[in-house]
């Protein structure tokens, strides 16, 4: 077994009720007593209805914000404070990829100098960087010529692929991505699950891959955590969760997903009317 890149144990995070300062709202707890791990070169799905914790949780692996209690460890150490050297240092080997890719970009900025921007804010080039020369790492996710462009000219899905080089200008070990497809058309989402799976059979890198879509989740990953209430219900090589979840929020989840191909969907059909027959 190999040595855990991240780990969560006993992980909660609660926030102050909404109403200012002088009335008292409930304090929500959006994450409640997680424990998880995840390994290098691994991707963990988390999947869990809208509010159930999963972008919290996804703030708190990747250090953004720190848990009200238990641990958070990367490689061993607890998140430095933030903006102190070491916490430079966690932040360029976890990087965070979110929905909406043209936020998460310079608007003022071509997408060459946005990816040498964050290579030179670490210090990663001139050399030094292992993952390639702005060139090479946008030619790797699909850009190739299109590194003078600015974030207008460029669709929904270059722009996510254009964040996704910024990440990998600065070699993480893992990248947290929160709905990182959700906003893309289908054929577009594959594109990118597949080239995010290219890049991690290439270099290793580790997926924290967050999702409402149980579908996305299942093609990606390795193992997956099933959320609700902030509370982890299930977990499980993903499948072993899919074929057999054990848990009554779980299988209704299942349940609710539409068949993907039409072998699944007379599969499908042919238990209903089994099920028919025997009423
Ligand atoms: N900064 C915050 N301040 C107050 N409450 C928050 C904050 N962030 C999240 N919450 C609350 O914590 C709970 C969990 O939210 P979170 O965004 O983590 O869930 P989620 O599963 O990612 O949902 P969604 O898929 O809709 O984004 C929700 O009740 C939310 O309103």
């Amino acid at each position: 077994m190999t040595v855990p890149l991240l780990v969560l144990a006993d992980v909660s995070r609660h926030y102050r009720g909404k109403g200012g300062l002088f009335r008292t709202g409930e304090a929500v707890l959006a994450v409640d007593g997680v424990d998880l791990e995840l390994h290098p070169g691994e991707t963990l799905g988390i999947v869990g209805e809208s509010g159930s914790g999963k972008s919290t949780l996804g703030r708190l692996a990747s250090g953004i914000e720190r848990p009200s209690t238990g641990k958070v460890a990367f490689q061993g150490e607890p998140y430095a404070p933030i903006g102190s050297p070491a916490w430079r240092r966690q932040r360029r080997s976890v990087q965070v990829v979110f929905q909406n890719p043209s936020q998460a970009l310079d608007p003022r900025l071509s997408i060459t100098a946005q990816v040498r921007g964050a290579m030179d804010a670490h210090g990663l080039t001139g050399g030094k960087a292992s993952a390639g020369s702005p060139a090479a790492i946008l030619a790797r996710v699909g850009l190739e010529g299109l590194g003078r462009r600015y974030p207008h000219q460029l669709s929904g899905g270059q722009l996510q692929r254009a964040v996704i080089a910024r990440a990998l200008s600065l070699s993480p070990d893992l990248i947290v991505c929160d709905e990182a497809v959700s906003a893309l058309d289908v054929s577009v989402q594959a594109q990118i699950l597949n080239l995010l799976q290219d890049l991690q059979a290439e270099l290793g890198v580790a997926y924290l891959f967050i999702s409402h879509d149980l579908g996305v989740v299942r093609h990606v990953s390795h193992r997956i955590a099933v959320m609700q209430h902030g509370r982890i219900v299930e977990t499980g090589a993903a499948g072993d969760v899919f074929a057999s979840p054990r848990d009554a929020y779980t299988q209704a989840l299942i349940a609710a997903l539409p068949a993907a191909s039409p072998a699944a969907r007379r599969a499908r059909d042919a238990r209903r009317r089994l099920e028919l027959a025997k009423v």
